[in-house]
């Protein structure tokens, strides 16, 4: 084993669904996660020409090695995260692209400083990021030992879909932007691969050497995405309550089937939502419109205090600036887009969940 090599990854939060875009729309936010990675490089790479990286944050926690791998941590709820690589979400999914590859653990040594702003579990892909985030760096150990092993971003995208089977914020995470996503009809076999539950994808805890276990390899082809212009004067103003959703749970509140009414709402909205938010200048009245929603919000506003109030009482015609609002991702984040006034709309917001939402505070 001869020299280490440092390298940054570095992959945005995300506000998925921008009202009636469910499971469809993703955009990419400038708050970041980032890992600071040191591996080990065999001999025989020590020429390949990668990235390089800054210092290493100090870090605040860290853990013993494990499947050759330390993680330190800084960042929001450092309670929260495992820091065990066989445990951790980031080093779970790297291990997943390895063992497919036939790797089953980290080169030695590895090291990976993990400094995470988004908060968790609020509806701005905090598990979107760390999921890419993990896959990337599954990639850069896997070409750390052979360079021409690098998956392209399309391949990545397929291993990230196996874990969080939703594109909208992993796409938006991996490719950055504001972008569109479909997941492709796949034949038997294959669908029934990308079907396989995420426990046998992503094992928790990750078994050591011991397994010799390949897991399923994904499909190729899950997901598709495409980036949509963004008109230059659209700024998002997020408002985050201080307490979590789980994605999970906000799904398992959705309906399986919906009502053609409904479903013809949404896809007239989507329909002119994407170029809307391209226009120079935006339409107020027309975004407003188009970010409103019937499959998702509604049924979320069982377990968000004062969504419905937020959505129907901040407007364009109330507020200076705003353009639109709605739950980012599974909540419970608020966000609206505007081209000005923001603390204005940000405060009205807040207000509006600390008297609707029974004394709910904000971040
Ligand atoms: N950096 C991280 N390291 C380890 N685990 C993480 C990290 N970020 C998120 N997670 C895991 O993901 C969970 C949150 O995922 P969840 O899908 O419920 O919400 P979200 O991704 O923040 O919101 P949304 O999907 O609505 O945008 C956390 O409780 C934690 O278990
Ligand atoms: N489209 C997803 C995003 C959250 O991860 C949802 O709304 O459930």
């Amino acid at each position: 084993m001869g020299e280490k090599k440092s390298y940054l990854i570095r992959v945005p939060c995300s506000s998925a669904n921008i009202g009636p875009g469910f499971d469809v729309i993703g955009l990419a936010l400038s708050m970041y996660l980032e890992l600071r990675v040191t591996i080990a490089q065999p001999l025989s790479s020590q020429s390949a020409a990668l990235p390089s990286v800054s210092k290493c944050l100090p870090p605040s926690s860290s853990s013993a090695s494990s499947l050759n791998c330390t993680i330190t941590y800084t960042g929001v709820s450092p309670e929260s995260i495992e820091l065990d690589a066989a445990s951790n979400l980031l080093t779970r999914s790297a291990l997943y692209l390895l063992r497919c590859h036939g790797q089953h653990s980290f080169p030695h040594p590895t090291k990976v400083h993990i400094h995470n702003p988004i908060p968790l579990g609020r509806g701005l892909g905090s598990s979107g990021a760390a999921v890419v985030a993990g896959i990337l760096l599954g990639n850069l150990a896997l070409s750390s030992h052979s360079p021409s092993l690098s998956l392209p971003k399309a391949r990545l995208l397929d291993y990230c879909l196996m874990i969080e089977r939703h594109p909208d914020n992993v796409a938006a995470a991996l490719y950055g932007g504001f972008v569109g996503t479909y997941l492709n009809e796949l034949d038997p076999v294959d669908m029934a691969r990308k079907e396989i539950p995420l426990s046998e994808v992503l094992p928790a805890p990750a078994g050591g050497l011991d397994t010799g276990l390949k897991p399923p390899e994904p499909p190729r082809g899950i997901g598709h995405f495409r980036r949509f212009k963004w008109a230059k004067e659209i700024k998002a103003v997020a408002v985050i309550p201080d307490f979590e959703v789980s994605t999970a749970k906000a799904r398992e509140c959705l309906p399986t089937l919906y009502s053609r009414p409904d479903m013809i709402f949404n896809l007239q909205r989507l329909a002119l939502l994407t170029t809307a938010l391209s226009d120079s200048p935006p339409d107020p009245t027309l975004i407003y419109e188009a970010m409103r929603d019937k499959i998702h919000q509604p049924y979320r506003s069982t377990l968000i205090p004062g969504l419905t109030q937020i959505l129907e009482s901040v407007t364009p015609a109330t507020h200076e600036g705003l353009l639109g609002i709605c739950l980012s991702g599974a909540g419970p984040t608020i966000l609206a887009l505007a081209t000005g006034n923001f603390e204005g709309i940000a405060e009205a917001v807040m207000e509006r969940f600390e008297r609707e939402g029974g004394g709910i505070q904000c971040c």
